[in-house]
């Protein structure tokens, strides 16, 4: 790949290992000093070179269509180092993203505050009055992750960019930092040529929204009216909900917490998996006797919801309640899903809503792919969502926006008012009636010491891989445990009237172990079992599992 065109205002003497920024389909790295143990890799000449990369490998694949100069948008989550990363310096308006682009000479509209697939909208919105659409977008967050780290996720309109596009950028960036070390400060500002400007975008991308959920109540302007719901935006970027989607569409909001960004997050960490958050928001929903509660991860690629009742939708709930949709509008479709999901999601789905449950791998971007590849092979499926809060619809150029999913139950309220006005959230309750839920469920991550001499020099990786193989023999003698007759990554086994799933995460040396029982002593004697395979695995931390078992 073409390193970015015009030069790079990049300076800095300091090594950077690209590659060690990658992870999966994003870049993350820690942005601010201050932690100990984690020194600053994510520093402001990287971002540079790595926006200059990225502007290099679109123009790669827009120069067939004869494109020179490109437009890209980049928006920022509510993390303080954002205002390094992308926002104005003084008056030279220049920072990281924004140089790294305009220096190559390419154009950027800056969104401010936004969320991650509002960036990826801005590729598809055709509003020429704005500069829309983009070529490309730069969304600037590292999720729920502490509020020392910051990262990149690249869009275009084909969606987000994938693990091997990541790869090549940063190879790209690398000799993009090596080159502008050498390159003169006078040649850097000259090259400057790109032209920047600031759109609402969150406005533009949230009336699309408010007008899915007028649409689906018969065009009916304010089709929440008296519908009280309550968004917890955990300092993240999604306040915007309440204000420009929700009021707009008639609900009252009140009691709505923690919408203002703030990149310490000082309340809890926004995120609907965490324990934590959704006990923050069921206690919001129960002291304000609201209808809904609504919550978002840092930068809104994901969500959960509350019930009046104060029963949480997230997690293989969550997933039921939206494939319960879902397969409404689209009869017998597959639904997949991320590993860690029930067996009872399974039941669920097959036997109650008569569609397909095509569990796959972890991380979100494995889901999606797989759904559009089941198309690609004359599978139909509409929705692909991860129990993390991941969730993408094929309607919905099969982005993951938490946003879009929040909407689809909104819309399902709206349109249910328009029978019934005094009908609330026991709508969406009622659709996952009958999903059977284990009493325990536990997730406990077993940690591989990388320096460790059982690892004989090898990656922990391969000794993951070995304790996996290890394991399923193990398993093949107990006449209790049955391996799952598909399964797409580590050793999923059914026994004791629950399961098991040990894999390698996708990013760290762990070995995650998820256990589903209807008793804690079912759990334990599945703990067991694992114990008892792994424990010749020296460099396996199985202090959590031997906690589990013994209490
Ligand atoms: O494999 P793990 O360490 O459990 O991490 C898995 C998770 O990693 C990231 O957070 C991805 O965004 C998620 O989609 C994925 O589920």
């Amino acid at each position: 790949m073409a390193a970015a065109q015009g030069g790079s205002a990049v300076s800095s003497s300091e090594k950077v290992d690209f590659l060690k920024l990658q992870n999966g389909s994003d870049i993350r790295g820690v942005a601010v000093a201050g932690v100990e143990g984690e020194p600053v890799n994510l520093t402001e000449p990287a971002t540079e070179a790595i926006a200059a990369a990225f502007a290099a490998w679109l123009l790669n694949k827009k120069e067939a269509d004869g494109l020179r100069r490109l437009r890209i948008s980049v928006g920022h989550d509510s993390r303080i180092s954002a205002h390094k990363l992308q926002l104005l310096k003084g008056d030279c308006c220049q920072n990281a993203v924004t140089h790294g682009i305009t220096a190559a000479g390419h154009d950027i509209l800056q969104f401010g505050l936004a969320s991650t697939p509002a960036m990826f909208n801005s590729t598809l919105t055709e509003d020429e009055r704005n500069h829309l659409p983009v070529d490309g977008a730069i969304m600037i967050t590292a999720s729920h992750l502490p509020y020392n780290r910051n990262g990149l996720k690249f869009f275009t309109s084909d969606g987000g960019l994938n693990k091997a596009d990541i790869k090549d950028i940063l190879e790209c960036a690398s000799k993009i930092y090596e080159e502008s070390a050498h390159s003169k400060r006078q040649e850097r500002e000259d090259a400057s040529r790109g032209v920047v400007n600031s759109v609402d975008y969150m406005s533009i991308y949230a009336s699309d929204l408010v007008q899915a959920v007028r649409k689906s109540a018969g065009d009916k302007e304010k089709p929440l009216e008296g519908l009280h719901i309550v968004v917890d935006a955990g300092n993240g970027a999604g306040g915007f909900f309440v204000d420009k989607v929700l009021k707009p569409l008639g609900a009252v909001t009140t009691g709505s917490q923690f919408l203002e960004p703030d990149g310490l997050f000082p309340n809890h960490i926004p995120n609907p998996e965490d324990k934590t958050a959704m006990k923050a928001i069921t206690q919001a929903v129960l002291d304000n006797k609201a209808d809904l509660g609504i919550i978002f991860d840092t930068d809104v690629d994901r969500s959960a919801a509350v019930d009046s009742s104060g029963r949480e939708l997230n997690r293989n709930r969550l997933i039921a309640l939206m494939a319960a949709i879902v397969l409404e509008e689209h009869p017998g479709t597959t639904v997949v899903t991320d590993s860690v999901t029930s067996d009872g999601l399974t039941v669920f789905i097959e036997n109650k809503l008569g569609g397909k449950h095509h569990r796959f791998k972890r991380g979100y971007k494995n889901v999606i792919d797989e759904a559009i590849h089941l198309n690609s092979i004359g599978e139909e499926s509409h929705l692909a969502m991860e129990t993390s809060g991941h969730g993408a619809l094929k309607e919905n150029h099969w982005l993951d926006d938490g946003a879009y999913l929040m909407v689809k139950l909104l819309n399902k309220l709206a349109a249910a008012r328009t029978l019934d006005s005094s009908i609330g959230s026991k709508v969406l309750t009622n659709l996952v009636e009958g999903l059977e839920e284990a009493a325990v469920t536990v997730e406990i991550r077993l940690k591989i010491d990388q320096n460790h001499a059982d690892l004989k020099g090898g990656s922990f990786r391969d000794y993951g891989e070995a304790v996996l193989r290890h394991l399923e023999n193990a398993i093949g003698k107990d006449p209790n445990l049955h391996k799952a007759p598909k399964n797409y990554e580590g050793v999923r086994v059914s026994g004791h009237g629950g399961w098991f799933l040990l894999r390698l995460s996708l990013h760290d040396p762990v070995l995650p172990l998820n256990i589903e029982a209807p008793t804690k002593d079912d759990a334990v004697k599945l703990g067991l079992a694992v114990l008892a395979a792994v424990s010749e695995f020296t460099a396996l931390d199985v202090m959590a599992l031997n906690k589990f078992v013994q209490q």
